[in-house]
Formats: C-alpha cells, sequence, structure tokens
C-alpha cells in the first residue's frame, strides 16, 4: 500500500491553545480511516490544517508524496482533496441542482457539469427533490447533498468532519453505505465521527486523539479494548 497523506510533526497553536502538538500521521491510498477524541481534541483543526485553512507552526503535509505544506487551500482543492465540515455549507435558498452547479462550476463546464450533477444527484438519493430549495430537504438529506457536492469534483482523498450528526439510525445506516460506494470508486475516506457503531461500519483503522496528539491508533477492536480511551472520554486519562 501506498501512502495518500503523510502529516510529520505537525503543530499549531492560537494563543494559548495548542490544536496540534506534533502529529505523525499516515493514511494509505484507498482506506476507510476514522479519527475520534473527545472534544476539543483537536480533530476539526487537523481537518483544516491539511485542507490548508490555518498554516501550521511546524511539520510537514505531504499528499500523494509531495508536499503541499506551502499550498493554500484552492491549490490542494485542485490536487485532490475535499472536505465537508460540520457547519452546513449548502445554500439553504437555492435548488439542490444549483446548490451541486455552485459546487462544480470551477472544475466542469457544459455536458460534463450537467452529467456530473445528475450523477449526484441519483447518488445522494436527491433526483426528486432537485428543483426543491435545499432548505426545505430534511436533515440528512442536506447532510448528503452536502457529501455529494463534495465527492462531484472526483476527489481523491474526502475528508468528513462528523458527517452523521443528528442523523437518524435509518439515514446513518444508509449514509455508511454511501461511503463505501465512494471507496469502492476509489476514494480514500478520513472521517472524524462520534458514533462507534457507525465507525464499525465503515472504518477498519481507527486513530484517536486527545490534546492536539496521537493517543492510539489501530482495529476498531484493538481501540474499543484500549486502557486508556475510556479514560480520555470520561476524562481522567493522565496524559
Ligand atoms: N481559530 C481558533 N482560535 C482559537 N482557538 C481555537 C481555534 N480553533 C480551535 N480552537 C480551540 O482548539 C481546540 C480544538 O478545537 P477543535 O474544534 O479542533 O476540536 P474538535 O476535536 O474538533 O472538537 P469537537 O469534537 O467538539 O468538534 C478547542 O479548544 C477550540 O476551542
Amino acid at each position: 500500500m501506498t501512502a495518500i497523506l503523510e502529516v510529520a510533526g505537525l503543530r499549531k497553536s492560537f494563543g494559548g491553545v495548542t490544536v496540534a502538538d506534533g502529529i505523525d500521521f499516515v493514511l494509505e491510498r484507498g482506506a476507510m480511516h476514522c479519527l475520534i477524541g473527545p472534544n476539543g481534541a483537536g480533530k476539526s483543526s487537523f481537518f483544516r490544517l491539511i485542507l490548508g485553512e490555518h498554516a501550521p507552526d511546524a511539520g510537514r503535509i505531504l499528499f500523494a508524496g509531495d508536499d503541499i505544506t506551502a499550498l493554500r487551500s484552492f491549490q490542494r482543492i485542485r490536487r485532490g482533496i475535499s472536505v465537508k465540515f460540520q457547519v452546513p455549507g449548502i445554500f439553504k435558498a437555492l435548488s439542490v441542482r444549483q446548490n451541486l452547479e455552485v459546487a462544480f462550476q470551477h472544475h466542469l463546464h457544459g455536458q460534463s457539469l450537467s452529467a456530473t450533477t445528475r450523477a449526484m444527484l441519483e447518488f445522494a438519493g436527491l433526483e426528486h427533490e432537485a428543483d426543491l430549495q435545499a432548505g426545505v430537504l430534511s436533515h440528512g438529506q442536506q447532510q448528503w447533498l452536502e457529501i455529494a457536492m463534495a465527492v462531484g469534483v472526483e476527489p481523491q482523498l474526502l475528508l468528513l468532519d462528523e458527517p452523521t450528526a443528528g442523523m437518524s439510525p435509518d439515514e446513518t445506516r444508509k449514509t455508511g453505505e454511501m461511503l463505501h460506494d465512494l471507496n469502492d470508486r476509489g476514494i480514500t475516506i478520513l472521517a472524524v465521527e462520534h458514533d462507534m457503531a457507525f465507525v464499525e461500519q465503515i472504518s477498519r483503522r481507527v486513530t484517536v486523539l486527545h490534546f492536539g496528539s496521537i493517543f492510539a491508533e489501530g482495529t476498531i477492536a484493538e481501540i474499543i479494548d484500549h486502557p486508556g480511551v475510556q479514560e480520555i472520554y470520561l476524562g481522567t486519562a493522565d496524559v
């Protein structure tokens, strides 16, 4: 296996708050990998560092073997990194179709824009909602629309920050199936997730982040059995 993402010695502080404290992390191409950790562990900040929304104080980020540490966000996106953050990123007053078109307009034009929009409507299960305002969709449908907006540009790496937050069990299961479908199409997936049943559904390997550093990494069974992991969730671990 080759690495699609390699992070070495990544550090970032905001004033007195350290969000990345020397993170070393390798993600294999083709993986479905989950990142877990207590609130405030630095998971979203790690995504923002990978995407280039935060500049690191130290460390390197390699994507597909190239050092992208100095690249701007749009350059990283152009190279094949796509992200869906926790905060909703859809335009509620626009139609579902328009949201997809806006997401793809810098990458696709003409027939390929309409073909990809159609394919992504189908992928998200929103063919019948295409002309509705995105704001009237259910919470789950809005999340699927946003995932479709992130994958229509055919990324190599998809970062998902809590994709199932607020979803019903049925919606969560469907989201897992969608992510397996994307992974089968060759997209590497790194997801921040709190729902351990979902982590088990989509992920073979799990990394635990705590106070901006890697606390543990392994299979889901190894992580569940890890003596320190439950303690950090209860806030009693001495690390
Ligand atoms: N731009 C910023 N300026 C100052 N502090 C920040 C900034 N971004 C994040 N933080 C702080 O860094 C810490 C890590 O935040 P982050 O959102 O990365 O954690 P998280 O693991 O994603 O948490 P959650 O599970 O609650 O989403 C928090 O204490 C947060 O308040």
